[in-house]
């Protein structure tokens, strides 16, 4: 079955909006900016790169000429001293987002190999140009590849991971499946890129590195310069998640449910149990005895982590807003030592990775929608904690894109990392 694609970028709220469209299930249609579904056969050879010396691979990416469109299952892309990557979840919100960044930032690769399940096997995504036949992942689909990029969710990474780091490729795992594994480094590169020093793709010996959580990630951000200079004594975090930290199905039902609630019909409710166009409710992570959800807790433990910090106190409330694609937090800190607003203004502007969006007289800080698709974590509203008498207390506003510094950015900067190596 052909699939038509109709781009209409920036028509709710930042959101890409490419779609892809099959006759029979408008129920699948799912947001899609490189993808169509095609058939195996349908340009050149789809067949598996091979396990044999890498100047053999992608041979169906040689082949073939003149104006034909190049299709392969795995495709060449430089010397052959670049390392061989896959991405593991290659057809989801994040899987796409490594495709743009690794195109816009121009990373170098021997080859390329697209994994997803096998309900996406066969279909066809483009990357510089060219056809890439996405392959279902299989324990034998790393014999082949130095730099395993995972966003499959936790229970791939669990299965594959191993599996992918045995054969001798290092995973840069986007899930929490082991994030707190004491071997296992976990790495912002603005904040601890020594944390993972050990491990070197080229020696073929495999490896696991964790991206934190997106919410953690776009918190630290902003508080790590901070917290350099003054030490953090106490963190108190509010969020405002955005959908695509619920994947891309997600984000489809917050459009459709937009559509479908203005229009004054029932929506439709396959993703989260409530309403979500036109609400907000607490984060969909599994609730603990506590009272705290997962996403909560990992916030207090992977800071810890992160800093290599334990003597710090963190509470977090995540919300879910309907909001495409960044995510929003407030956060209140309380430090050791003095820290002034000029001086903490001054830290983060600094800052690599951040952007401040900070002017009281025209009422203008970070929103989600101009955080969406940009690299940086927007932090505004830097302002004494007013609950205080001493200069120990500050509080602020941060925007960062979910799916970018949240997610693909930062383990695509972890992948460079590995090469400065
Ligand atoms: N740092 C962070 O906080 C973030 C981490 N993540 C992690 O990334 C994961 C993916 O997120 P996202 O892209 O938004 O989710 P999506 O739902 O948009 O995409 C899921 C991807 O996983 C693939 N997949 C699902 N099941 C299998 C399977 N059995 N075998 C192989 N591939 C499979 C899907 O392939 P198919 O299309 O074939 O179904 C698809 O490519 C999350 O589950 C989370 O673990 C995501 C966002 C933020
Ligand atoms: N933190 C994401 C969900 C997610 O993927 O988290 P993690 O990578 O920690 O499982 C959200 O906004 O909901």
């Amino acid at each position: 079955m052909r699939a038509k694609v109709v781009r209409t970028r920036g028509s709710v709220g930042g959101a890409r909006t490419s779609r892809i469209k099959t006759n029979t299930n408008t129920n699948a249609n799912r947001n899609r900016h490189v993808m169509h579904r095609g058939r195996r056969d349908a340009a050149g050879d789809s067949s598996s790169c091979s396990n044999k010396p890498r100047q053999n691979q992608c041979r169906a990416a040689r082949r073939g000429g003149g104006a034909e469109r190049r299709r392969a299952s795995c495709v060449a892309m430089a010397g052959a001293e670049e390392p061989r990557v896959a991405i593991v979840g290659a057809t989801g919100a994040v899987g796409q987002e490594f495709l743009e960044l690794l195109d816009q930032r121009d990373f170098p690769m021997g080859s390329l190999k697209l994994l997803a399940s096998a309900r996406s096997a066969g279909k066809a995504m483009t990357f510089k140009g060219q056809e890439i036949t996405v392959e279902e992942l299989t324990d034998k689909s790393f014999e082949d590849v130095d730099i395993a990029l995972f966003s499959a969710g936790g229970g791939i990474s669990k299965k594959f991971g191993p599996i992918a780091s045995d054969s001798g490729a290092v995973v840069v795992d986007n899930s929490s499946a082991f994030r707190m594994a004491p071997d296992v480094p976990l790495v912002i590169p603005e904040i601890n890129a020594e944390a993972m020093k050990d491990i070197k793709w080229r020696e073929r010996k495999g490896g696991i590195i964790a991206n934190p959580n997106c919410s953690t990630i776009i918190a630290l951000m902003a508080v790590t310069p901070l917290h350099r200079a003054a030490t953090v004594k106490r963190m108190v975090v509010s969020t405002y998640q955005a959908a695509s930290g619920a994947g891309q199905a997600a984000m489809d039902e917050l459009v459709l449910q937009t559509k479908e609630a203005l229009e004054g019909k029932e929506v439709t409710k396959d993703i989260f149990p409530i309403q979500y166009a036109f609400n907000l409710f607490s984060h969909n992570s599994p609730m603990q005895s506590n009272g705290y959800n997962e996403e909560e807790l990992k916030m207090v433990k992977e800071t810890k982590k992160i800093w290599s910090f334990d003597d710090v106190s963190i509470t977090a409330t995540c919300i879910r807003v309907p909001i495409i694609r960044a995510h929003a937090e407030s956060i209140n800190l309380e430090f050791e030592e003095p820290l002034s607003e000029a001086k903490a203004t001054e830290l983060l502007g600094g800052a690599p990775g951040v952007s401040l969006i900070d002017n009281r007289e025209e009422n203008t800080f970070p929103t989600p929608l101009e955080a969406s698709f940009k690299d940086d974590v927007f932090v505004g509203r830097i302002r004494k904690d007013i609950s205080r008498e001493d200069e120990r207390g500050l509080d602020l506003f941060v925007c960062g894109d979910q799916i970018r510094k949240g997610a693909a950015l930062n383990a695509v900067q972890i992948a460079e990392l590995l090469l400065e190596q």
